[in-house]
């Protein structure tokens, strides 16, 4: 037996999910890759039939056995397979325990931060990075906007990827001297066991609002996937930063004794005071344990990232970072693409550009930006198709309580009417405001153009939903685009300057 598979078996037995194993695993090559893709995989790979929604993986043996494929991960028995092959109960939940095998254990290697809740885990695994990276510790990055593995930084296409995957992005940044990671865990990441063969160092909880419940059914299913983070992929010892402030991150504060709480409004161990707000960022005093630790400014406006930089901050106090240079490396934290990312025209009209999504999201970024614009304030978004539906209408009631002017547009449709999708929001608009002031316009770069149009010296425009996504998603076809794109596209045609 292959001495790296010895430990991957055994972490899958542990793990309840080996049930069988045939054929001979005795000589993988070094650099033998675990794919679940048929149409990736070649001569040499490990091909894991996984079982989807869509599709099953055991469909395609065939065709991967033409491609050269030495050996299958599969879930129900498969006679006569000619290649060496290992069965379990659940082929996606243990191809992460066979790639961490292969790749040598790389979260053993690594100090392994992960960020989790329904809002914020970008932002925050971001700041925790910033706050290493000041440190001294060269950090790498698995999230929703990109996967940073030390060397290189490609985008993203999903928040938490495919426990195979992440295991090379791992290994990756191990070779290229990454001492730490810092990721995005999904709960629909957490709930498909994408995380077997990782183990964390630090884990921060921001909150819990109405989000997927179109994946889990019930938030109390979607709670027990964030909690299954904690409960399952810690490593002995780590550090647990639940927000004090929300009802979830106490529930997890009173399972996790040693936990680091954080709160802005709320009795925690380390809590943000004086807060002061801007359009170009946020300042605030850290208290730890009732102690004045330092200022904070963070290049970010609005309370909620107050609340992940005090999130980042926990995790990073938790595991020994220095207070000076956490403070410091939260200034030091780059623009995050997409989170209220600022463009300001010279004709006066400001846009922010933000990932906002959920009713709350939206609700949080209109209330930031409500003192602090001059003018009215325009809210331009629609929703993702095949996503919940649930948020339509909040979203419409949420801009409708804060902005003067909506533009209803479209998100990702996916396989959806965005007609349909726009209809629902504007029925939320309705539920609170009968002045007529939406409109609707589907092309999402058309609706941009109107709204730039519109706005004159003093507003500010909120483009809310895709953040930095580069593409609009109808039908199953990705198109190119770009908020960002069709903002400098119009400016560039009427002659008005980006500063
Ligand atoms: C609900 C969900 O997580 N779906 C993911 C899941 O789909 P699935 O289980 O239905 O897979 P499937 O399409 O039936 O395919 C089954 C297997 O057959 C394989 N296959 C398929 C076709 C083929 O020709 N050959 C082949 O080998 C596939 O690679 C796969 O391994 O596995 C697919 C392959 O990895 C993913 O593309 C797909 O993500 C879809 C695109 C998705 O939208 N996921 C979202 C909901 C998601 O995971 N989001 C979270 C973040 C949410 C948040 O904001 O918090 C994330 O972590 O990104
Ligand atoms: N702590 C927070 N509380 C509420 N809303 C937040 C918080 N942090 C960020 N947001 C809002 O949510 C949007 C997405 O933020 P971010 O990308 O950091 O979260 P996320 O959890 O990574 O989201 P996703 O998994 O959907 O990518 C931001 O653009 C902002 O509008
Ligand atoms: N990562 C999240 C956010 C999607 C944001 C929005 N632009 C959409 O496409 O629905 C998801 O996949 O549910």
């Amino acid at each position: 037996m292959d001495r790296r598979l010895k430990r991957g078996l055994e972490d899958l037995k542990n793990a309840g999910l080996l049930t069988d194993i045939g054929g001979d695993w005795n000589k993988i090559p070094a650099d033998c890759t675990l794919k679940s893709d048929s149409r990736t995989v070649g001569p040499g790979d490990i091909f894991a039939c996984v079982v989807g929604l869509h599709a099953d993986g055991h469909r395609f043996i065939e065709q991967v056995l033409k491609a050269g494929v030495s050996y299958l991960l599969i879930q129900r028995p498969v006679s006569g397979l000619p290649i060496p092959w290992i069965q379990v109960t659940d082929v996606r939940a243990a191809m992460g325990y066979v790639a961490a095998a292969l790749n040598e254990e790389p979260s053993e290697k690594m100090k392994m931060f992960a960020v989790t809740g329904t809002q914020g885990k970008s932002t925050t695994s971001y700041m925790v990075r910033s706050i290493l990276q000041n440190c001294g510790v060269k950090c790498g990055l698995l999230g929703t906007i990109v996967y940073d593995d030390g060397s290189k930084s490609v985008l993203a296409d999903r928040t938490t990827p495919e426990g195979s995957e992440i295991q090379q992005f791992l290994k990756n940044m191990v070779d290229n001297g990454c001492q730490a990671c810092s990721m995005e865990c999904s709960s629909h990441g957490i709930a498909q066991g994408r995380l077997s063969g990782c183990l964390y160092d630090g884990a921060v909880f921001t909150n819990l609002t109405p989000e997927h419940l179109d994946f889990h059914g019930t938030m109390e299913n979607y709670y027990e996937a964030k909690a299954a983070l904690f409960r399952k992929y810690l490593k002995p010892g780590a550090a647990v930063a639940p927000n004090a402030a929300s009802e979830h991150g106490r529930r997890l504060a009173a399972e996790f004794p040693q936990a680091m709480t954080w709160a802005l409004e709320a009795p925690a161990r380390l809590q943000g005071a004086n807060v002061k707000l801007d359009i170009d960022g946020s300042e605030f005093d850290l208290i730890f344990d009732g102690r004045k630790m330092g200022r904070v400014h963070i290049p970010l406006s609005g309370r909620h990232n107050v609340e992940n930089a005090l999130g980042a901050a926990a995790v990073c106090l938790a595991e020994g970072c220095d207070e000076k240079k956490v403070v410091a490396g939260l200034a030091l934290m780059p623009q995050v693409p997409g989170r209220m990312e600022r463009l300001n025209l010279d004709n006066g009209v400001r846009v922010v550009i933000d990932y906002a999504h959920t009713a709350d999201s939206l609700k949080a970024l209109l209330e930031t930006l409500r003192p602090l614009t001059e003018g009215r304030l325009v809210s331009l978004f629609g929703h993702g198709g095949d996503r919940f539906a649930g948020h339509r209408s909040l979203l419409g009631r949420a801009a409708a309580q804060k902005a003067d002017r909506i533009f209803v547009t479209m998100d990702n449709p996916r396989t959806e009417d965005p007609l349909k999708i726009a209809e629902q929001i504007v029925a939320g608009i309705e539920e609170v405001r009968a002045d007529g002031c939406w409109s609707i316009e589907l092309p999402r770069d058309a609706a941009i153009c109107k709204a730039l149009d519109w706005c004159r010296r003093g507003d500010l425009l909120v483009l809310s939903g895709k953040g930095p996504e580069p593409y609009l998603e109808i039908n199953g076809v990705k198109y190119p685009y770009s908020d960002r794109a069709v903002v400098e596209k119009w400016a560039e045609e009427r002659g008005v300057t980006i500063r």
